[in-house]
């Protein structure tokens, strides 16, 4: 695992570009009589325009709460959010609603939550262009051309007539996020889109989202327990207790031998004051509890049990002892 700082992203370059969702210490904390939950605590995240990126977590973890706050149906005890340049503590009740209608698009993992029981695909998708007043104001297509356009790219046009009982599990999925995509959204939020269905239909389901993603250039936001959607995206972060933990990010990189070779590699997150968490199975292999002791060297940062005396690694120690050591071993 390699720690992400500021020295992988600059500074400069991660501000420059556009933030799709940006939260600072999130905080969300449910009181109920004697009880406490913090459900968020102190949550860091940002997500470029554009990007296609999906949350993992353990049940419990905070990922659905982090959704329904970027959905705009919950507020945050303390911390900041933008969602495509929109904060969201400082909306007024009208503003609120714009928000829902216009800037983002919402995949639940129940069809009866993202579609019209009685309604056609063809229909469930019209009804929310109708609502959101987009084919009006968009001027340059009418509402049935948008309604097919959306239905192609999702691979479903030939269901267009069919309720939705009449479809398979990943065609609801995809009907859903049509219906997500009618009022022209900047952001897209989906929680377990692929919750209650196998793997073939889970991939189809993904493959439409990252199609959609590539296309209309949407910024997307998975919140997911399945690991299998981590093959799927760029970039995956993980949520634990409520904070960011670690994201894994994938690459292509061409080998010496002209192939493309897919590489992931896990990163732990570092939050603005230094904060990290430590992955569990390093916790337990090293027994670390409590205290820990940090040695700083000139390439890195070593933790130690807090009951033993800090060892200096070869690489920072003086070379002549190091190289006596490595005789005696
Ligand atoms: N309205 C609420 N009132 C009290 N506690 C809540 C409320 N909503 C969530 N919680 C608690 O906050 C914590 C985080 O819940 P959340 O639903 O965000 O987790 P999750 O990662 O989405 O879990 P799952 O994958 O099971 O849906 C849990 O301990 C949960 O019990």
């Amino acid at each position: 695992m390699t720690m992400m700082t500021g020295a992988t992203t600059p500074a400069h370059a991660a501000e420059a570009r556009d933030a799709g969702i940006e939260c600072h210490g999130l905080v969300r904390v449910f009181t109920a009589p004697g009880v406490e939950v913090q459900a968020l605590q102190g949550l860091d995240l940002r997500i470029d325009s554009g990007e296609l990126v999906a949350i993992i977590g353990a049940s419990g973890s905070g990922k659905s709460t982090l959704l329904t706050i970027l959905s705009g149906l919950d507020t945050p005890t303390a911390g900041s959010v933008r969602v495509a340049g929109v904060d969201l503590l400082a909306l007024t009740r009208r503003q609120r609603i714009d928000y829902q209608r216009h800037t983002v698009g919402f995949v639940w993992q129940q069809t009866s939550q993202n579609l019209l029981p009685y309604l056609t695909t063809a229909e469930n998708v019209a009804a929310v262009i109708a609502l959101a007043g987009t084919a009006r104001r968009e001027g340059r297509t009418n509402r049935a051309a948008r309604v097919t356009e959306l239905l192609e790219l999702l691979h479903i046009a030939d269901v267009a007539d069919r309720l939705p009982h009449e479809l398979s599990g990943g065609q609801q999925q995809r009907a859903a996020i049509a219906v997500a995509l009618a009022n022209t959204p900047r952001v897209l939020l989906a929680d377990e889109p692929t919750g209650e269905l196998d793997e073939a239909a889970s991939a189809d389901v993904l493959a439409a989202m990252r199609r959609v993603n590539a296309e209309l250039g949407v910024t997307m936001l998975i919140v997911t327990h399945d690991h299998t959607v981590a093959d799927h995206v760029n970039r995956t972060v993980r949520i634990r207790d409520g904070r960011t933990s670690t994201e894994t990010v994938r690459s292509v990189v061409r080998g010496a031998d002209g192939v493309d070779e897919h590489v992931a590699e896990e990163f732990a997150v570092l939050d603005r004051v230094g904060r990290l968490q430590l992955p569990s199975d390093y916790l337990e292999a090293l027994e670390l509890r409590d205290r820990v002791r940090l040695a700083l060297e000139s390439d890195r940062i070593a933790i130690f049990p807090g009951d033993t005396a800090p060892r200096p690694s070869p690489s920072s120690a003086d070379p002549d002892t190091a190289r006596a050591g490595e005789e005696q071993s």
